[in-house]
């Protein structure tokens, strides 16, 4: 199995439970970075005019990617995100429409103030059309490796 772990990080709490993620699987970790990096003022969701909310606000919105990675030669793709307004940035889903995820595994995973991946897989299956979608989850800042390895181990991913 090859597997990638691709995440996006706002604020570095998704970018630990991702590390922590490649390294229970030995995978390789790519950052999806934004070409205009966010600030704190565009982070801020009770602004009803910050960058986020904007964007989250139109479903269109495809903000741009700084790095590209070429994910053709992996089987097994996690996909991590924070949740924001209740599905994952828009971002995420600049990623899965920039190449072809048929035939893949895609396991997407989120961090958030309490809100579980709620409808996100669904939102994601459009983007990433052919991929098999394995059941996601919302992991915790400093969750254990014994607990993501737990996790990993029902997802049926270790013999592909
Ligand atoms: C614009 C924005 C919207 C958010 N919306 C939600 C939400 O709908 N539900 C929730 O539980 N947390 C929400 N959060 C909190 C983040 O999901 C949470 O802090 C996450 O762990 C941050 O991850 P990061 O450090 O990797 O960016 C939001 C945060 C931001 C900045």
């Amino acid at each position: 199995m090859n597997a990638l772990v691709a995440y996006f990080s706002a604020s570095g709490i998704t970018k630990e439970v991702a590390q922590n993620i490649a390294s229970v699987l030995e995978a390789e970790l790519y950052e999806i970075l934004p070409q205009e990096p966010y600030t704190k003022q565009d982070l801020d969701w009770r602004d009803e005019n910050s960058r986020t909310t904007l964007e989250c606000k139109d479903k269109s919105s495809r903000p741009k990617i700084a790095n590209f990675k070429d994910i053709s030669s992996f089987d097994v793709i996690f996909v991590g995100f924070p949740i924001w307004w209740y599905s994952a940035p828009p971002i995420i889903f600049t990623f899965l429409e920039s190449q072809s995820f048929s035939g893949k595994t895609l396991i997407p995973f989120c961090t958030s103030g309490g809100s579980d991946l709620g409808n996100t897989p669904r939102d994601m299956q459009k983007c990433a059309l052919g991929a098999n979608f394995k059941q996601g989850r919302l992991l915790r800042f400093g969750e254990s490796k014994a607990s993501i390895r737990k996790w990993i181990n029902t997802l049926g991913i270790m013999e592909a």
